[in-house]
């Protein structure tokens, strides 16, 4: 798994876009990491994967330390998949499925079995319907679907998502929820950065809160969320549900459906009466 042992990058001379951040993935199943526009998580994820190497630090998979060699990065990506934030940046092919269809054909897949894995992970986006269009045809959320289903299509140890539920409807959003929850109970590793606090809050179980390119807070979710200053302060959104905690002195559910299983049991045994 990851391992960042002291990590700075630095886009400029000056400027440290990451600073000196440490990361353990081992310390979650569903990985997310939060922060404001410009804190550093696009560019935390690029050297996850090597597209950008550090200024100083190290970055460690499965214990061994990342090698820049094209072989060694190739390797990389056979486990490692990532979903940009900008579908178009991932975006090559004129055709969906060909685009979904490309690093499979990159490694060597067969092209009966590239069908197949092309057809069931555009549907599992909810995307099948665009397998035959130009890929400059689609909207932003339609791209952002298929880019996903690109990864979902290889299979990887490793998903890195970088905002991706940004920009798409309610109904594409849950599809996009639903297949990661799926990919985390399959075992395998979800790194997820959001701007959407309840998304984030729902489905990771281990934080790292980035701010201007250092790590201020980090722990499971409910025990980062109760630091409601420190998110606040950091330009985050208290996730409603502790909110819902915070300010009606309820316990701290983790689902909606909680709530409302406690309210009902409320209401069954008679405790509400006085708020009737
Ligand atoms: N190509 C680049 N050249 C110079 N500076 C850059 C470049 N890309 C990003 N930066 C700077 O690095 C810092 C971190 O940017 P980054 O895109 O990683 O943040 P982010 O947390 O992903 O932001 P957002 O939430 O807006 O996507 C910012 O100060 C940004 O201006």
């Amino acid at each position: 798994m990851f391992k960042v042992n002291n990590l700075t990058y630095k886009y400029e001379k000056e400027n440290k876009a990451i600073n000196n951040i440490n990361l353990d993935f081992s310390k979650g199943n569903m990985i997310g990491i939060i922060g404001a526009n410009g804190s550093g998580k696009s560019t935390l994820f690029m050297n996850l994967v090597g597209i950008l190497k550090p200024s100083e630090g190290s970055i460690f998979y499965n214990n061994k330390e990342l090698s820049y060699k094209k072989k060694d990065l190739y390797n990389l990506r056979k486990e490692v998949g990532i979903v940009f934030q900008d579908p178009d940046k991932q975006i090559f092919y004129s055709r969906v499925y060909d685009d979904v269809a490309f690093s499979l054909r990159n490694i060597g897949v067969p092209e009966d079995k590239i069908k197949e894995k092309v057809h069931n992970a555009l549907k599992l986006v909810n995307a099948l319907d665009l397998i035959d269009k130009p890929v400059h045809f689609l909207s932003y959320g339609q791209k952002k679907r298929v880019a996903i289903a690109s990864v979902i299509a290889m299979e990887n140890k490793v998903v890195l998502l970088d905002e991706p539920t940004a920009g798409l409807d309610p109904k594409s959003t849950k599809a996009i929820v639903n297949i990661l929850k799926n990919l985390c109970d399959n075992g395998i590793k979800v790194v997820i950065s959001s701007h959407d606090m309840d998304l984030i809050y729902e489905i990771c179980d281990y934080i790292y809160v980035l701010n201007k390119g250092s790590i201020v807070i980090e722990g499971n979710c409910m025990e980062v969320f109760k630091e409601a200053n420190i998110i606040e302060e950091v330009g985050l959104n208290i996730p409603w549900l502790v909110k819902v905690h915070k300010n009606m002195n309820l316990p701290l559910f983790k689902k909606e459906e909680d709530l409302y299983n406690y309210f009902n049991q409320c209401v069954n045994t008679n405790q509400l009466t006085s708020l009737v």
